[in-house]
Formats: C-alpha cells, structure tokens, sequence
C-alpha cells in the first residue's frame, strides 16, 4: 500500500553536454523517487537504443501517458515486474521504440519512489542492513579521444584510484589533489596548455600519449608521498574509438604510430608493468574477446582488465566474456541495457564469477546521484564517477554521506 504508484512525471531535462535527457519522478502513496538518465559519447555498438527518433521530445508527447497509464496502480517494490511492463510497452529487444533512457530513468526512479516508501535510503534498500563496504573512487585526470579536442592524447581516460585511502572522504580529496597537481605538471609540457577540460573534468593536454602515461604516474607519486597513501594510476583507454577495421590496426594519431592487436597486447602490458597500473579499461575493439582474454592471462592477477564497450552491461555478452576468461572486471553502465533488473542481473552473474563490477557514470551526466546507491548495493569494489564537475561530484558527495550513515563502514576489498 505505502508504496503503489500513483503518478509517473517524465520531463526534459539538460545534461552536462547541453544535450536533452528524460528525469522521471514517480510518487507514491508514501514516497517518491526521481531518476535521470545519463548518455555516452563513446557508446558500444550493442548497447540498447538510448532514445528514439524524435529523441526526448517525442517521449514526453506520445510515451509518458503510455507509461503512466500502465504503471499507476502498480506497486513500485514490484521493480522487476515493472522493468516487464516497460519492456512489452517498448516491444523490441533493444527499447529501440521507446529508448533504453527513458526506461532506465523510469526503472531508477520506481526503486527510488519504493525505498523511500519504506523511509530506507536506496543503497539499504536494495542491498539490506548489512552492506557496509564503499567503493574506491576511479578519478578522472586527463581527458583524450571521444572525450577531448583535437590534439590530445589518444587513450581516452587517464584515471587514478587512492588504493591507499581509508575512507572515502581520505579518497575523494586525494584524487582532487592529483587533478591539481596535474595542472601544474601539465603546464611544464604543454606550453600552449589552457586549463582547458574534457567531458568528464579531466584536463585536456597536447601531449602524446607518453607522456601523458608519465605526468599522470608523476602526479599520483608526488601526492602520494605528501598525503602519505598509495595512489595507483589507471586507464580506459576506450580503444574501440581509434581502431581501423579495414587496416586492422589502433591507430595513435597523437603519436603517428599505429599498432597491430599483437603489438597492442604488448604495449598495454608493457604500460601496466612501467606504471604499476591497478586498472585498465578496454585496451581492445569491442569485438576482440581474443586480445582481451591474452592480456587477462598475463596481467590479470595484478590488475583489473575491465570491459565496457565490449560488454555493455549485457549479461549474455558478460556470459561469453567468463567462458572465454575474457576480464576480471566489468563496467556497469545501467543505460547500456535499459533497466535496474537487467543491471542486476549482469552484476550478479559477474560476482558469482569473481569478475569486478566497476559502476560507472556516463561523460554526458546530471546530477543525479544513483549511480552511489547502486555501487555500495551492489558491493562494487570501485565506482568511476569523475573527480570533479557538479554532475561528478553528485555521486562522489553522495558516497561522503552513505559512509557517514553507515555504522561500520569499510573500503572495499580490491585484492590486486
Ligand atoms: O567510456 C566510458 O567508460 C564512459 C564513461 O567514462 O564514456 P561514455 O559515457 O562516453 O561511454
Ligand atoms: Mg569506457
């Protein structure tokens, strides 16, 4: 009763890009919930549709009745029968008529709408009493690729986790003392350097890749020794985005070298020994399960090989990816494959697998700060969320006030 559905509110709203997104709000007789959906600028082929033609618009003049109508009466701690109505109202197996954001954001805002039912804060809702560990924040340091301009470096996220921190304010502040330090590093090897920033926050540098590869290492030593933690640099390199199908090769425009997937095997492990990385995200194209499952063999005991475009969230392509022993972590990325079930259900087969879920923002964001509740459910050993930006920080802020309500609140365990 306290948590039936009595009105379902879908508006348009900006996203950090400027582009259009859908927020949702779902009352119910005892609580409500909002949600908005985030969007990527560096997507996976087989991620579901994020909105149809007519995008944002067209939802909230022909689907938010259809929506509504279904689900008023419903009761929203029905979450995955919900997820249900919205798949049959969509009919296709991609949300290609009705967009995997709009029923993401619906989906998000129903669990939302019921946790608050019950007065419980999502992160207890879905994860119960005993859930007490905190992810370790991902940061976002430098910004390369689909997520910068022309003349930066061609991976697309030079990332940091403060493996060394011990709780997550410790953490948060750590990483944006690297961002910091960045600038001042940057600043010696880019003359021209602006201050300018990627999608994300992080700096965009005119460097090579090299270089960049040491700055980063650099700036997470330097703080290092001066707060006294270990900070372990760490990459998604989103490689999907400069490799040439017809000539087979990753192609560094920064750098003018391109390289073959034997060659890239060799310089993704040779980075990962040179700079200790603790993470790196899709080092190959999204169809190369192959040079995924080399490099897991080499580096896998002491790193995280993440897959995200490779993947999308899709506990299917997940399921091949175990077989094949293909990573050791995952990106989850509850837009990739449209609702809060489907997510799940792909965060519970990777567990049960020993793969990493690693919850992730998107770089087009708001301020909407699930993606926190989400990460301390689902026990995530990490959460990439940005370091900083008002739509980063949403989430980081967020996990500063789920570990103070926390009684007994630990860093996740990370074992690498
Ligand atoms: O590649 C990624 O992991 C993400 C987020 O950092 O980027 P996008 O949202 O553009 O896919
Ligand atoms: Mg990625």
């Amino acid at each position: 009763m306290d948590s039936v559905i009595e009105d379902v509110r879908v508006r348009k709203i900006l996203d950090s890009r400027g582009n259009a997104t859908v927020e949702v709000d779902i009352l119910t007789w005892n609580g409500f919930g909002r949600a908005a959906a985030p969007s990527g600028a560096s997507t996976g082929s087989r991620e579901v549709v994020a909105f149809p033609d007519g995008g944002v618009d067209k939802i909230i003049s022909e689907v938010e009745d259809l929506i509504s109508s279904e689900l008023i009466g419903m009761d929203a701690e029905d979450i995955a029968d919900i997820d249900l109505v919205l798949k049959e109202i969509d009919g296709t197996d991609n949300y290609a008529s009705i967009g995997g954001n709009t029923t993401v954001a619906v989906s998000m805002a129903v669990a939302k709408a019921a946790a608050a039912s019950y007065n419980l804060p999502l992160y207890k809702y879905l994860g119960g009493n005993f859930v007490n560990e905190i992810p370790y924040p991902l940061g976002n340091m430098m910004n390369g690729g689909a997520h910068a301009g022309v003349n930066a470096p061609d991976i697309q996220e030079f990332l940091i986790v403060p493996v060394g921190a011990n709780n997550i304010t410790e953490a948060v502040f750590a990483n944006s003392a690297v961002h910091k330090k960045l600038k001042e590093l940057i600043q010696t090897k880019d003359s021209l350097f602006t201050g300018g920033k990627g999608d994300e926050g992080g700096w965009i540098p005119n460097v090579s890749n090299d270089i960049a590869l040491e700055i980063q290492a650099q700036a997470c030593e330097e703080v290092g020794d001066e707060i006294g933690i270990k900070i372990s640099p760490a990459l998604d390199m989103a490689a999907s985005e400069f490799w040439d199908a017809n000539q087979e090769k990753y192609i560094y425009s920064q750098d003018n070298v391109s390289r073959d997937t034997g060659d890239q095997i060799e310089f993704v492990k040779d980075i990962i020994e040179t700079y200790n990385m603790i993470y790196v995200e899709d080092p190959f194209d999204e169809a190369d399960f192959d040079g995924f499952k080399e490099l897991n063999s080499l580096v896998g005991d002491k790193c995280f090989v993440c897959g995200d475009d490779i993947f999308v969230t899709n506990k299917e392509i997940l399921a091949k990816g175990i077989e094949m022993n293909a990573a050791n972590a995952i990106i989850i990325k509850p837009n990739q494959i449209g609702s809060l079930s489907e997510t799940y259900a792909t965060v519970k087969l990777a567990k049960e697998n020993d793969v990493a879920p690693v919850v992730s923002h998107r770089s087009g964001e708001t301020t909407d700060e699930t993606i926190a509740h989400l990460a301390v459910a689902f026990g995530a050993p990490l959460i990439k969320t940005g370091a900083l930006g008002g739509e980063r920080i949403a989430k980081l802020n967020e996990l500063i006030r789920i570990e103070e309500e926390l009684s007994n609140p630990i860093m996740a365990k990370l074992n690498k």
